[in-house]
C-alpha cells in the first residue's frame, strides 16, 4: 500500500541520514534510542513487506550470514600502486621531474594526505546506489565485496545531494582505527583464536569475511582519496575539487588532507603529519603527495606502474610491536 510505501522510504532516507551524522560527522542529532527505535520499525516493515527489500537498504547494514563468493572484478581504470620517495632528495627529485615534463618553473600545488594503513577498494554507484565493492587486488582486478563493503557505516549505501551523476567510482582506503583492532585482538585472545598482528592485517581479514554478519562486527572504517566518472564533463579541475565533491555525497575524507604549494611546503606538511603520527587514532605509512591540477596529472599520466603524478614518502619504519 502507497502509505507503507512512503513509510519505508522515509524511514531509509532518515536512518541513513542518522548514520551519516553519527559515522561520518561524528555529530549525532538523535539518542541511539531513538535511532534503534527507527530501525526496528524498517526491519519490521521490510519482514512484512518483502516485496519492498532493496540492497541499498540501511537495515542490509547487519550484513546476511548466507555466504559471499568472492568473484573476481576487473577494474575499469586499473588500481595503480603509489611510487615511494624515501627521502627529502627523492621528493625534491620528483617534483623537479614533475616540474621538467610539464616544462614549467613556478611552484606546483600538491595535495597532501596521509598513507592509510589499510586496503584500497574501489566502489561503483550507479544512479546514486551502490552496486559494486572490490578489492584492489593486483591492481587489474580484484574481488567483490559488496556485501561485507556495505555493513561498514562511513561507507554510504546512496550518495547525498541532487547532482549525482549516473555513474561514478569511488575509491579510497578501509581501514581499521587502533583503538578497534586492540578491542578486536582482546575479544579474540579470550576465545582463544589468533589474533591479528597489525590493524591492515585485520582489515584485510574482515573485509574477507565470507558472512558478511562477521564483517559487520568488525570495527572498519573508510576514507574516499579519489573519484572517477565517465562522463568528463561533470569532472573538476582539480583533486582537491573532487574530493570536496565526494565529501558533500556523504563519503569521509581525512581530515588532515591540505594542499601545499612547491616542494617546500609539502615537506613541512611531512615533517608535522610525522611529528602528530602517534595520536593519530588510525596507522599510517607515510603521506602522499599529488599533483594538484587535472590537467597537470593528464600531462604527466602513468609510468608502467604508478601515476608520475603522484608519490608517497615513507616515514621510517616503526619497530614493530610483538603482540
Ligand atoms: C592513486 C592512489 C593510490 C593509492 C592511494 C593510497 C592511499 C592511502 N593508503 O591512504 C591514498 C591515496 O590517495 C592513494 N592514491
Amino acid at each position: 500500500t502507497p502509505d507503507v510505501i512512503q513509510r519505508v522510504e522515509e524511514l531509509r532516507s532518515a536512518i541513513d541520514d542518522h548514520n551519516y551524522r553519527y559515522y561520518v560527522l561524528d555529530d549525532p542529532r538523535i539518542p541511539d534510542a531513538e535511532y534503534d527505535r527507527l530501525f526496528r520499525e524498517l526491519q519490521n516493515l521490510e519482514r512484512d513487506h518483502p516485496e519492498l527489500a532493496s540492497d541499498n537498504s540501511p537495515t542490509r547494514r547487519v550484513g546476511s550470514s548466507a555466504e559471499t563468493s568472492f568473484e573476481e572484478v576487473v577494474h575499469r581504470l586499473p588500481m595503480l600502486s603509489l611510487d615511494n620517495a624515501f627521502s627529502e632528495d627523492e621528493l625534491r627529485d620528483f617534483d623537479r621531474r614533475v616540474r621538467e615534463r610539464l616544462g614549467v618553473t613556478e611552484d606546483i600545488e600538491y595535495v597532501c594526505e596521509p598513507k592509510l594503513d589499510g586496503l584500497a577498494v574501489s566502489l561503483h554507484y550507479e544512479k546514486g546506489q551502490l552496486t559494486r565493492a572490490a578489492t584492489r587486488g593486483d591492481g587489474y582486478s580484484g574481488e567483490d565485496i559488496t556485501a561485507n563493503i556495505r555493513t561498514i557505516p562511513s561507507v554510504p549505501l546512496t550518495l547525498r545531494g541532487d547532482k549525482v551523476p549516473d555513474l561514478v567510482e569511488v575509491r579510497g582506503e578501509v581501514y581499521m582505527p587502533r583503538s578497534g583492532f586492540e578491542q578486536l585482538n582482546r575479544t579474540l585472545a579470550e576465545r582463544g583464536e589468533k589474533t591479528f598482528v597489525n590493524p591492515r592485517n585485520a582489515a584485510a581479514g574482515s573485509l574477507r569475511q565470507k558472512k558478511s554478519t562477521v564483517t559487520a562486527r568488525r570495527p572498519l572504517e573508510m576514507c574516499a582519496y579519489s573519484m572517477a566518472v565517465t562522463d568528463e564533463s561533470l569532472l573538476p579541475d582539480t583533486q582537491w575539487d573532487g574530493l570536496q565533491r565526494v565529501k558533500g555525497w556523504g563519503f569521509r575524507i581525512n581530515p588532515e588532507m591540505r594542499r601545499a604549494r612547491g616542494v617546500e611546503e609539502c615537506l613541512e606538511a611531512y615533517n608535522e603529519l610525522m611529528a602528530k603520527r602517534d595520536e593519530l587514532p588510525y596507522e599510517i605509512d607515510g603521506i602522499v603527495f599529488k599533483v594538484n591540477r587535472l590537467d597537470q596529472q593528464q600531462a604527466l599520466g602513468f609510468v608502467s606502474r604508478a601515476p608520475r603524478w603522484a608519490i608517497a614518502q615513507k616515514f621510517p619504519a616503526q619497530e614493530e610491536l610483538t603482540v
